[in-house]
């Protein structure tokens, strides 16, 4: 046992029923189970299933079903956000507040220490009740949250905030550099939207984090502390880091079909591109996507969900793409091992979205990173790669914020030529910022850490 902390806990953890969500909840999970600490971990039935595989200390980290109530307009069975359109969200998120009673009952039984939640903003009120103590736990970046959800953002109740009240940020914030552009501001309009029944996704997450013990994020002091500082002013109350927390390298080997297909190439040659398990690209830029990796002339492998209006991957293709492309390049409709691709010696670069698993994935690789991001955590995850850390170039956007074949194809051969000076100096910031971050220690050391922290609590 590697604990320095001197307690073992029980802790509940009570995420958002998204897949995005419940992963990095599972992987803080089996680190602190490692650690000798308890963990009950509250999810719908389905997930259960498919999230069975990684429970890495089922001694330790015991799965609790909820059920989701029907609510209407809620396709019958729902339980997660991967079940429905992005549009019936707030439907899902007024379900998960019915399960309150559930919940507490359950708590109730279990008296955990802690727990650890995201979007259900009454955990801290149950808290009270059943005496533990309420940790916010976010799984985006802490820039994201110093922009959009701190109390010095006003966001009004009655109206719409304006382009220009979203394009400026809170009072204090600590960037010049990270930050939207005109055409990206809106994309924190959401902010407004009721998430819920008579609350916003803006009041529904700043309660949770007034009202909690304490806010923790999955990142690093290294990367984001005037973030988690400002943070910290702006609720009172600590902000606690666990640090990346990436999930240990898989023991199991990659696929043959993988293997196989990768080995016909040469070092670092492939391109290849995914944009994590939510993003449905319009027909139009998905096509202009696969066109301008097409374009480079570089093997490529492309994982990405079928576009809006499509049935299949293959069926959005533009005319003559497979055939073109026969021996060279792949195409993928469904996930692929994101990680284990990463690292293969074939692979030179990594076209992403920048979610920000995939941000910590792509700065720990040794892939060239090349970026294009579609929601608003995931701009600002870029930015800090691309304009701060300057490790990753960022595919050039229209004011309509479009981008064309010629603008992916520029990015990646921009980091790929091998004479190219911008893709050697993005290549020496990436190697100096990985030696940091893969320092023996430097991951296990922040959550050893944030347990001592907790214990503080
Ligand atoms: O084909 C794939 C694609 C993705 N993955 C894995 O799925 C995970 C994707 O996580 P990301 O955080 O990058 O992206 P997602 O889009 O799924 O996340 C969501 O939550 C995090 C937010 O920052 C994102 O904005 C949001 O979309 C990564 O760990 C990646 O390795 C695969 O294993 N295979």
């Amino acid at each position: 046992m590697d604990s320095q902390s001197s307690s073992k806990h029980h802790i509940a953890m009570f995420p958002w029923f998204a897949f995005g969500h419940f992963t990095p909840y599972l992987h803080i999970s089996n680190e602190l189970a490692k650690r000798g600490h308890r963990i009950s971990f509250l999810l719908p039935k389905k997930a259960q299933l498919q999230l069975q595989h990684l429970n890495l200390y089922p001694d330790s980290i015991t799965f609790h079903v909820i059920t989701v109530p029907q609510v209407e307009g809620l396709p019958h069975g729902t339980e997660t956000v991967s079940d429905i359109d992005n549009s019936l969200q707030p439907l899902l998120v007024a379900a998960m507040d019915l399960t309150r009673d559930q919940v507490k009952g359950l708590l109730h039984q279990l008296k955990p220490d802690f727990v650890f939640f995201d979007f259900m903003h009454w955990i801290p009120e149950l808290a009270t009740d059943l005496g533990f103590e309420s940790v916010y736990y976010i799984i985006i970046s802490a820039a994201s949250v110093a922009i959009a959800l701190v109390p010095g953002r006003k966001v009004p109740k009655d109206r719409l905030l304006t382009e220009d009240e979203l394009m400026e940020p809170p009072l204090g914030y600590p960037s010049t550099k990270i930050l939207f552009r005109k055409h990206e501001a809106r994309s924190l309009i959401f902010l407004s939207y009721e998430f819920g029944k008579g609350i916003t996704f803006y009041e529904r997450n700043t309660i949770g984090m007034k009202q909690c013990d304490a806010i923790s994020f999955r990142t690093c002091r290294e990367l984001e502390g005037p973030f988690c500082d400002y943070i910290q002013n702006q609720y009172g109350k600590p902000v606690l880091l666990t640090g990346p927390v990436l999930p240990e390298p898989s023991q199991s080997p990659m696929e043959d079909m993988w293997v196989n297909w990768l080995a016909k190439f040469e070092p670092c040659e492939v391109v290849f591109c995914a944009f994590g398990s939510q993003l449905t690209l319009d027909m139009k830029q998905f096509q202009e996507l696969v066109l301008g990796i097409e374009l480079t002339s570089l093997p490529f492998l492309v994982a990405l969900k079928p576009p809006v209006g499509a049935a299949t991957i293959e069926d959005a293709l533009p005319e003559g793409f497979l055939e073109r492309i026969s021996g060279k390049g792949m195409v993928c409709g469904t996930m692929v091992p994101q990680t284990q691709i990463l690292n293969h010696p074939s692979v030179g670069c990594f076209v992403n979205h920048c979610g920000f698993g995939s941000m910590w994935e792509s700065l720990m690789s040794h892939c060239q990173i090349v970026l294009i991001p579609h929601l608003g955590d995931q701009i600002l995850n870029t930015r800090i790669l691309s304009e701060e850390l300057q490790v990753a170039v960022e595919v050039d956007k229209d004011e309509n914020g479009w981008f064309s074949k010629e603008s992916v194809c520029e990015a990646i051969k921009m980091v790929m030529d091998t004479d190219s000076k911008v893709g050697q100096f993005l290549r020496g910031n990436q190697e100096k910022c990985k030696t940091k971050l893969l320092k023996p220690d430097f991951v296990s050391n922040y959550i050893d850490e944030f347990v001592q922290q907790l214990d503080k609590l």
